[in-house]
């Protein structure tokens, strides 16, 4: 990197720190989540490292926090309100112990304590009493100016308002937070009086506290926990445990799993204790703080520019958290797989509150097979187990791990049903498949369903005002069954005695706009019809590539009819030489449309509909012709190897790994390092849906 570029990219930096700071500290809505917002400040911390001189006065790393939002009057801190530094390796707990020892010039063999807390994840609030009156509290603002919330944090039930046997002045400093059944509730009644639900507690604690209106913040259940003080007229203790103790006799909450502790080793030990104990406490943690214990020692290390040098916050990895296993549901999906999600006590992973999760498959759960052989990615899980939840950008949550140690008495191995539960169908495995499907069908109302919600999503039929919700309603009533029906909606439900305007939620407009919408599509492309049958392996990508294969839907219908001759027929052979088909989706397709139940009911849709035809791509003019594409994590609505097929058909170069040289980095959910070294190195990141845009779709 040249200084060039350093520069602009210290100023871009700064500009996207600077954003989210706001987002998250002013308007306690984060735009982006918590180790991307990391990231970027690690980023920064690089450059400037490598480019001192570059540094610029207003670099994120000489900042806390945000600014005060508009509506609330300032007040000044005299003593500056910190962050702390963070750390999230065990070995950085050894060199903080090292570098503290070294600074104070600590002989070998002289003790060194320190204090091990929990990091509440809340907001810090500083209180100020004089005489034993509670007179101002604030929160931290950027660090030197603060929002006055004194008549708010008035309200915060049990939060002393008079002190005996206080100094005459005391700040207190702590953490605003919510627990998680008050969480829970207030979520509920925000979603019943149809506002918005808080992503997690720390959003809720912080836009709770931080109301104009006092009376808000009445309403809303918030604690507060003391950890620390600011301006004192007389000290409170020696050291931190003992002012710690000090602040709870005075009638402050603190926290009960503080430890006073010396070696490295000990202070790991309770960072594990702490963090396994993280589901239980009933109000979210992110980590660990250590403190040292002598607050001689403490004034003598002193501050850098935002941060104490006595202190370390041990960080838990960002997306993952220990929490129990209550149950375990099993959901039915469109091609009648029987998929586990595990149903957890609520934990928050990467910012959002996780209660489902899923687990995979049938094998996943098990630890050994029916003949009683170990499964070798089995993990043997059980309902009430502790599991770990791993949960990254938007992916998907999922049970990671099971502690095996902590496994309750009398947990018996999980029996995988053999019967479907929406249908009571027989739900078989085949040779070499791990998922188990129900056999019913179209009789399924699980699959049925989840068909018509797959037929009208985006990339399907996209019929505006039918959705999910409204799908799953008519097929409750019995106004549609099958995809057809929908196109029978006018000729049955426009009129008469029972009339779609006549249903809840419609009216005389919006049926007359549903019906329309749904004319309109009558004219559908034949590469979304087939991505709307929902064939199992068919997924939209592989439906462009049918769909400009075979041009027409009568061509199609007839090529899968002379494929199912069998496999040494020519109309096999073509359907499986078509770049980016392969056996297992030439055979899903052949026998879907060969099975009578399903073929009826697609002639009976076609029968409804104009199909367009699909002439085949002119490759001349792709903007990505002679770029590098790399893909990352999980893509939706291509395999990978039809995302590198389809890159390659117009031109581009797909590479394994980012570089300079890299041009797009299309990075699904979970992207995970190849996304931060697209950052650092500036590769415009695409998402899936960017990508096709850019490319055309098709
Ligand atoms: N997603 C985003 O857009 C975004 C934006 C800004 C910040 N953040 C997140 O916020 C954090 C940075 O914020 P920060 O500067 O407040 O640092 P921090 O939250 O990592 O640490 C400092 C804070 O810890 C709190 N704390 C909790 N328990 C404590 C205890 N026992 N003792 C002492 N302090 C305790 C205090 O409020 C203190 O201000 C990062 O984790 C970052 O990911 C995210
Ligand atoms: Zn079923």
């Amino acid at each position: 990197m040249d200084e060039k570029t350093a520069r602009a990219e210290l100023a871009r930096l700064a500009a996207r720190i600077a954003e989210a700071d706001r987002a998250y500290h002013t308007d306690d809505a984060p735009v982006i989540d918590d180790a991307t917002y990391d990231a970027l400040r690690r980023r920064n911390e690089a450059i400037e490292a490598r480019f001192p001189a570059l540094k610029r006065p207003d670099s994120p790393s000489e900042k806390v926090g945000g600014t005060i939002a508009e509506g609330f009057s300032k007040v000044e801190h005299e003593q500056r309100m910190l962050s702390l530094s963070n750390a999230f390796e065990d070995e950085e707990i050894t060199e903080f112990v090292e570098r503290v020892r070294k600074y104070l010039g600590l002989a070998r063999d002289a003790e060194l304590a320190f204090t091990a807390e929990p990091k509440i994840d809340g907001l810090s609030l500083s209180l100020r009493y004089e005489k034993g009156v509670l007179v101002t509290a604030a929160t931290r603002g950027d660090g030197s100016v603060g929002e006055n919330v004194t008549a708010n944090a008035r309200t915060i039930q049990g939060l002393p308002q008079k002190l005996s046997g206080a100094p005459d002045l005391l700040e207190v400093r702590g953490e605003v937070y919510m627990r998680h059944d008050d969480f829970a509730e207030l979520n509920r009644t925000q979603l019943a009086q149809g506002k918005k639900p808080f992503a997690n507690p720390r959003n809720a604690a912080a836009g709770s506290l931080r109301q104009l209106d006092a009376e808000i913040t009445r309403a809303r259940p918030l604690a507060f926990f003391a950890y620390g003080w600011g301006s004192l007229s007389e000290p409170l203790a020696d050291t931190q445990m003992g002012a710690i103790e000090r602040l709870a006799a005075l009638g402050f909450e603190t926290n009960p799993l503080t430890r006073r502790l010396s070696t490295p080793e000990d202070l790991l030990a309770h960072y594990h204790r702490i963090e396994e104990d993280r589901a239980t406490l009933g109000y979210d943690i992110d980590g660990v703080v250590y403190k040292v214990d002598d607050l001689e020692l403490q004034r003598r290390l002193g501050f850098r520019s935002t941060t104490p040098r006595w202190a370390l916050a041990h960080k838990f990895p960002a997306e993952l958290a220990w929490t129990r296993l209550e149950g375990i549901d099993i959901q039915v999906g469109r091609t009648g797989a029987l998929s586990p999600v595990a149903r957890l006590r609520p934990v928050t992973v990467g910012g959002v509150v996780v209660a489902n999760a899923t687990l995979h498959n049938e094998d996943y759960i098990a630890g050994r097979d029916s003949r009683g052989e170990e499964i070798r990615e089995g993990k043997d899980i059980r309902i009430g187990d502790r599991v770990q939840v791993y949960r990254a950008g938007d992916v998907i949550p999922k049970i990671a791990d099971v502690d095996l140690a902590a496994r309750p008495d009398g947990a018996e191995p999980y029996v995988f049903p053999d019967t479907c539960p929406e249908c009571g169908s027989e739900a078989i495995r085949e040779e070499g498949d791990a998922v188990r499907r129900c056999t019913g069908g179209l009789i399924c109302p699980a699959q049925a369903v989840e068909r018509l919600r797959h037929f009208v999503s985006r990339a399907a039929f996209d019929i505006e005002g039918l959705g999910a919700r409204q799908v799953e309603a008519l097929y409750r009533d019995e106004w549609i069954a099958e995809p057809a029906d929908i196109f029978r909606l006018r000729a049955r439900y426009g009129s008469g005695p029972r009339q779609l305007k006549n249903r809840e939620g419609w009216g005389e407009k919006s049926a007359a706009n549903l019906l329309n919408a749904i004319d309109e599509r009558r004219r559908i492309p034949l590469n979304r019809l087939i991505f709307a049958l929902g064939i199992r392996h068919v997924g939209e990508n592989a439906a462009n590539l049918l769909a400009r294969h075979y041009g027409t839907w009568e061509a199609f219908a007839q090529a899968m009819d002379a494929a199912a001759e069998g496999t040494d027929a020519p109309a096999w052979q073509a359907l499986n030489d078509i770049d980016g088909v392969g056996e297992v989706m030439a055979t899903s397709l052949v026998t879907t449309l060969q099975q009578d139940r399903e073929r009826a009911s697609i002639e009976r849709l076609v029968a409804e509909l104009e199909v367009e035809a699909v002439a085949a791509p002119d490759p001349g003019d792709s903007v990505v012709a002679g770029k590098t594409v790399v893909f990352t994590g999980k893509l939706e609505r291509m395999t990978r190897a039809e995302a590198k097929s389809r890159a390659e058909a117009l031109g581009a170069k797909v590479a394994g790994s980012v570089s300079a040289r890299t041009d797009y980095l299309v990075a699904g959910p979970g992207a995970g390092s190849k996304a931060t070294k697209a950052a650092e190195l500036g590769v415009e990141v695409l998402d899936e849906d960017a990508w096709l845009t850019l490319t055309g779709g098709l």
